[in-house]
């Protein structure tokens, strides 16, 4: 099995609006099997547009203008992303990579118990499974993220801001995708609790082997939880190495501005999650 999972190719994207907007400018990576790759930039830089674009979700006036996606799946099979047509596009996009957005916690639907929501996921994308299978898969992703499977009849107004987000984590989790995007997924949440669910993340990918790519402007959370760190900068990568790399040695001079520019890692270095 390769060990690269997502093979990213000079890839652009241009809004097309007046004047165009270039927001993400030939980037090319690679990312490996299982690692946690954090996209660190500030706002505007072009994280979103680069994750949602390889998986094709932009809409216009956002226009891929070059670049290949190739992703090689579990299988031995190599799939080039850019040749699936919609209804291939959609499945793989269940199946191989999820997604939790940022305020994703705010898109369970209010009115459903959670358990009937995670239910749904299997019900449209495995219905081969009869109803004691999915209540047990329910079950289960209900204690792997630690809300526990006693609160399955639970409405999302009865849980709190960070169990909601774990039941989003579930929702990504279940069909046991080999990439997971996150984008902001803890921003919304208080320091603890967003520890507490990083931390979870982080041993749910060593248990499942899945790959992350967690994009945050908070650099200093990118450190404790990435294996290796992309820097964004007006489009670009401008430096991509280990966290510990970037850490100890950053070699690009936007890189040292991004790091000086978070006081809180001027003084002791929280304890890694990792
Ligand atoms: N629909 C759009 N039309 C025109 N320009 C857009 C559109 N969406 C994004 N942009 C521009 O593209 C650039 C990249 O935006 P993007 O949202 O990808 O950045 P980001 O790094 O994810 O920012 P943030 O952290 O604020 O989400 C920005 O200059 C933004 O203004």
């Amino acid at each position: 099995m390769s060990e690269t999972l997502l093979s990213v190719q000079d890839f652009s994207v241009v809004y097309d609006v007046d004047p165009p907007v270039e927001a993400v400018k030939n980037v090319s990576l690679d990312l490996h099997r299982g690692e946690i790759l954090g996209l660190a930039g500030e706002s505007g830089c072009g994280k979103t547009t680069l994750a949602y674009g390889i998986q094709r979700l932009l809409k216009p006036p956002a226009v891929i203008t070059s670049g290949s996606v190739l992703f090689n799946d579990a299988s031995g099979e190599a799939i080039d992303v850019n040749s699936l047509d919609a209804e291939e596009m959609r499945r793989f996009r269940w199946d191989k990579i999820s997604m939790v957005f940022q305020g994703a916690m705010n898109a369970l639907n209010p009115v459903v118990q959670i358990g009937r929501q995670l239910e749904d996921v299997f019900e449209v994308h495995r219905p081969e499974m009869n109803r004691r299978q999915r209540l047990a898969e329910v079950k289960e992703l209900l204690e792997l993220v630690k809300v526990g499977e006693q609160r399955i009849r639970s409405y999302p107004h009865e849980l709190s801001g960070g169990m909601r987000q774990r039941v989003m984590i579930a929702m990504a989790l279940a069909l046991r995708p080999q990439l997971m995007v996150m984008d902001e997924p803890t921003t919304a949440l208080d320091v603890l609790v967003q520890r507490e669910i990083l931390r979870q993340i982080s041993q749910l990918r060593r248990q499942f082997g899945f790959s992350v790519i967690f994009i945050t402007h908070d650099l200093p959370l990118l450190l404790e939880i990435s294996d290796r760190i992309a820097i964004m900068k007006d489009g670009e990568i401008v430096e991509l190495a280990t966290a510990e790399r970037i850490w100890n040695d950053p070699r690009d001079e936007y890189t040292r501005t991004l790091l000086s520019s978070f006081p809180r890692l001027t003084g002791e270095k929280g304890v890694l999650v990792r």
